[in-house]
C-alpha cells in the first residue's frame, strides 16, 4: 500500500455528524426536504409538538474490517485495506499505487476487533430509543463472504449484534417495566426474509408472499406477519432459531454458506402508561442482514444461484439509488423499485435512527467489492433522518368521538352513506334531528343540507345563467328574491317529473296487465325471460350507467326461486329482446343496450353480505370472494387492521391498491352470488 496521500482521493471529509447537522447548507436542506417528502415528520406527536418537525438524525455508518479466513492469502498478498484510526482507513488506489484513498466516518471497527467492541460502539447506543417509542434500525451491508452474518448473527463462542441486542433490550424492558413505573412494557417480535423479491415469514414459512403497506405516519408495516411475544431471551432463542433455520443459504464459490436473501428481524416494544393520561408508545428495532452484492464473474453462479443474485443485485442497486435520491434532495425517491427499499423507507430517510455497518473483506480479490462497499457507505452517511415519538392514547382513553362520518355529511348523503336496511330502520340519527337553533349554518352547510337533485339543478341553472350573460350574477349569489323565484320554477320542474313518473308507472302496469291477458304473447315468453318496457322518457339527472350483473346460473336460479325477485330489463335504443337465458357471452354483452334493473332488497342483501365478509373475514375467507387475490385479500385484512371495520363496500377503493374501477367490478361479480346465498367461488 502507497505511504502517499491525494486529497482528491479523500472521498468523504472530516466532517463529523454534529457539524453537518448544525450547517444549514443548501444541499442539506434538500436532503432534510427529501427526508420529510419520504414520510417522516408526518406525524403530529405530543413529544414533537404539532406543526414541528421532528430534529434531525443523520445515519451513522460504521465499517468492520474482517480478518483474512484463507491463512494462505494472509500469507501471500499484504491486506489491501487497513485502518487509520478509530474513524478512519485507507484503501489502495488501484489506479495508482503510490496513491490511497481515504474515508471517514462514524466507527472504523479494525480486524481484530471483538464482537463487543462493535456492539457497545455503535447499537447498544440506540437502544435506548426504542423505550423513548422511537425506531431504530441496524443494517449489515457488504460485499458477499465480508462478514455480515459474523456480524448479526454471530456464533455461540462470539454472539453477534443480534443476541447482544435482545439481551440487552430484554434487560432494559424489565427494569422500566416493573410495577411502580409509570409504564407497563412488552416485547414482540417477528422475522422475515426477502427472497427473490418475495417477503416470506420465516416464523410461519407457509404465509406465502407477504405485503408492505404503510400508514398514515408513514411507518411500514406487514400485515399478516407472524408476531411472537418475547418476555425472555429463552423465549426470543425459541423463536428465532428454528425460524433461522428456515433462511435461505447456498454454497458459492466465494462462501460455503452464502446468504441468499436479506433477512430482518423486527423487535417491536409496546408500551402502556398506567396511570393517565394512558398513553401508549411503540418503538420498532430492525436489524437487518442484508444478502450481499456479487459479481458473478467471481462468485461462479449459475442457474438458481445466477437468478438470486439477479435478486440481491437489483435490490441492492435500488438501495443505491434510494440514498443518491434523498442526498440530491430528488423529489421521489424510488422505495417502491424494491421490496428491500420499501421496507428500509422508515429506516432510509425516514423516522429510525438508523446504523449501516458495511463489512469489508481485507483480500485483493475482494478489492473493487470493498471501494464500492465503502463509496455506498459514505455516501449513507449523508442521509438525514427524522426520529419521532411514536405515542398515542390508548382506545379506552380516548373521548367520545363527536361526530360521526354520516354526522358530517348532509342528510341526504347520510342517506346514501346508510344500506337500505338501515334506512327502514329509521334510527333517530343526529342528521335527522333539526339544528339546534344556537346553531348558525353558513351557506355551505345548507347547500349540502338540500336534496341533490334540486342542487344538482340549480347549480346547472347557475352555470347556465353566468354562460347566457344576460343576469351576470350567480345563482347562489343573486338577491334572496331572484333567488327565490328560480327557486319555485325548479319546484314546480319536480312537480311535473315526478307528474311524468306517475304516469309511466300506469303505463308500465298497463302494459303487463295486457300481457296476462294475451295467451300468446305468454306462450313465447318462458319464466325467465326478461321483458322489455317502455323507456323512461324523463330523467331527473343524468341518467347513471346501470351496471348490468346477470351471472347465468343466478338467472337459472330465479327461475326455480320464485321468491327472489329480479325485475325488469329496460330497453334502452336497440328493439331488440333477450331470446333465451342460454345466449352466449359475447351476445350478452352486444347486449349494451338493455339495463337490468334488480330488487332493491336482494342487491341490499348482496351488499350486506359482502361487507360482512370484508369486516369479519379472513384472507383466506376473502379469497374465495370473485376478482380477490391473495394480494387483495391481504391488502383488505392490512386496511382493516389499521382503519377498523368497513362502513360501507365502497370504502375498498380507500385501500391502496384496490382502485375504484376495480371495486365496482367486484360489487358485480359478486353481489348476486353472495344475495342468492352462493358460497364464492376462487376468481
Ligand atoms: N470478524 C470476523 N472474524 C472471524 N471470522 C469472520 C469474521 N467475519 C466473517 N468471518 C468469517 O467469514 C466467513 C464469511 O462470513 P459471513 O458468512 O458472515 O459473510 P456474509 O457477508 O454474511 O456473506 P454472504 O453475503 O454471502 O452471506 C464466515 O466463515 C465467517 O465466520
Amino acid at each position: 500500500m502507497g505511504g502517499t496521500t491525494s486529497n482528491s482521493n479523500v472521498r468523504s471529509g472530516p466532517g463529523g455528524g454534529s457539524r453537518k447537522d448544525a450547517g444549514v447548507s443548501a444541499p442539506l436542506r434538500r436532503r432534510e426536504m427529501a427526508a420529510a417528502a419520504s414520510g417522516a415528520g408526518r406525524c403530529r406527536l405530543s413529544k414533537v409538538g404539532p406543526g414541528r418537525r421532528p430534529p434531525p438524525a443523520r445515519v451513522r455508518v460504521a465499517v468492520r474490517l474482517r480478518p483474512f479466513v484463507d491463512g494462505a492469502a494472509e500469507v501471500s498478498e499484504p491486506p489491501c485495506v487497513r485502518g487509520t484510526d478509530s474513524c478512519s482507513l485507507e484503501v489502495a488506489n488501484w489506479r495508482n499505487y503510490q496513491e490511497t484513498l481515504k474515508y471517514q466516518f462514524d466507527a472504523f471497527y479494525g480486524e481484530r476487533s471483538s464482537q463487543q467492541d462493535i456492539y457497545a460502539g455503535s447499537v447498544q447506543p440506540i437502544l435506548r430509543h426504542l423505550l423513548e417509542g422511537q425506531n431504530a434500525s441496524v443494517l449489515a451491508y457488504g460485499p458477499t463472504g465480508a462478514g455480515k452474518t459474523h456480524t448479526m448473527l454471530g456464533s455461540p463462542e462470539q454472539p453477534g449484534v443480534i443476541p447482544r441486542a435482545l439481551v440487552d433490550l430484554l434487560q432494559l424492558v424489565r427494569e422500566e417495566g416493573t410495577e411502580g413505573r409509570p409504564w407497563d412494557l412488552s416485547v414482540i417480535m417477528s422475522y422475515l426474509e426477502i427472497y427473490q423479491e418475495k417477503v416470506l415469514d420465516l416464523l410461519d414459512p407457509t404465509s406465502g408472499d407477504l405485503v408492505i403497506r404503510e400508514d398514515c405516519r408513514g411507518n411500514i408495516l406487514i400485515p399478516g406477519l407472524t408476531q411472537k411475544p418475547i418476555t425472555s431471551f429463552a423465549d426470543f432463542e425459541r423463536h428465532f432459531l428454528p425460524a433461522s433455520g428456515n433462511r435461505t443459504v447456498g454454497a458459492t464459490r466465494l462462501n460455503q454458506r452464502s446468504s441468499r436473501s436479506h433477512a430482518v428481524l423486527l423487535v417491536k416494544v409496546d408500551q402502556r402508561e398506567r396511570l393517565s393520561p394512558f398513553r401508549q408508545r411503540e418503538g420498532k428495532l430492525y436489524l437487518i442482514d442484508l444478502a450481499g452484492s456479487e459479481d458473478n464473474r467471481r462468485t461462479g453462479n449459475q442457474g438458481l444461484r445466477l437468478k438470486e443474485s439477479g435478486a440481491i443485485n437489483t435490490s441492492l442497486f435500488v438501495l443505491g439509488k434510494v440514498v443518491d435520491a434523498l442526498n440530491q434532495g430528488l423529489p421521489r425517491v424510488p422505495y417502491r423499485d424494491s421490496k428491500l427499499t420499501r421496507l428500509l423507507q422508515d429506516s432510509l430517510g425516514g423516522s429510525a435512527h438508523s446504523i449501516l455497518i458495511a463489512n469489508i473483506a481485507p483480500e485483493r480479490r475482494f478489492y473493487l467489492d470493498t471501494v464500492s462497499a465503502l463509496n455506498f457507505a459514505a455516501r449513507s452517511k449523508e442521509v438525514i433522518n427524522r426520529p419521532f415519538t411514536n405515542e398515542s392514547l390508548q382506545p379506552h382513553a380516548l373521548p367520545p368521538v363527536k361526530l360521526s362520518q354520516k354526522e358530517l355529511l348532509g342528510p341526504s348523503e347520510a342517506k346514501k352513506a346508510r344500506g337500505p336496511e338501515e334506512e327502514e330502520i329509521g334510527s333517530p340519527e343526529p342528521t335527522a334531528a333539526p339544528a339546534p337553533a344556537f346553531q348558525k349554518l353558513s351557506p355551505l352547510q345548507k347547500l349540502s343540507n338540500m336534496d341533490p337533485v334540486t342542487l344538482e339543478r340549480l347549480l346547472s341553472l347557475d352555470r347556465l345563467l353566468g354562460s347566457q350573460g344576460s343576469q351576470g350574477t350567480p345563482l347562489l349569489s343573486t338577491p334572496r328574491r331572484e333567488r327565490m323565484v328560480l327557486i319555485k320554477t325548479v319546484e314546480e320542474k319536480n312537480l311535473e317529473i315526478e307528474r311524468l313518473k306517475m304516469k309511466q308507472k300506469e303505463l308500465e302496469a298497463k302494459m303487463l296487465a295486457q300481457e296476462v291477458l294475451d295467451p300468446k304473447e305468454k306462450e313465447n315468453c318462458a319464466p325467465t325471460v326478461l321483458r322489455p318496457l317502455p323507456r323512461r322518457t324523463v330523467t331527473v339527472a343524468k341518467p347513471l350507467k346501470k351496471a348490468v350483473v346477470m351471472p347465468l346460473q343466478l338467472i337459472q336460479e330465479q327461475a326455480v326461486s320464485p321468491n327472489a325477485k329480479i325485475h325488469i330489463l329496460k330497453k334502452r335504443g336497440r328493439k331488440r329482446k333477450l331470446e333465451s337465458l342460454e345466449a352466449s357471452e359475447s351476445e350478452k354483452k352486444a347486449e349494451a343496450g338493455w339495463d337490468l334493473e334488480l330488487s332493491p332488497e336482494l342487491l341490499a342483501r348482496g351488499r350486506q353480505k359482502i361487507l360482512d365478509l370484508l369486516n369479519e373475514g379472513s384472507a383466506r375467507d376473502l379469497r374465495g370472494l370473485q376478482r380477490i387475490g391473495q394480494k387483495k385479500a391481504q391488502l383488505i385484512v392490512g386496511w382493516r387492521e389499521l382503519h377498523g371495520p368497513f362502513s360501507q363496500v365502497e370504502d375498498l377503493e380507500r385501500v391502496e391498491g384496490i382502485s375504484g374501477k376495480q371495486v365496482e367490478s367486484f360489487l358485480k361479480a359478486n353481489i348476486l352470488g353472495l344475495a342468492a346465498g352462493h358460497p364464492c367461488g376462487p376468481s
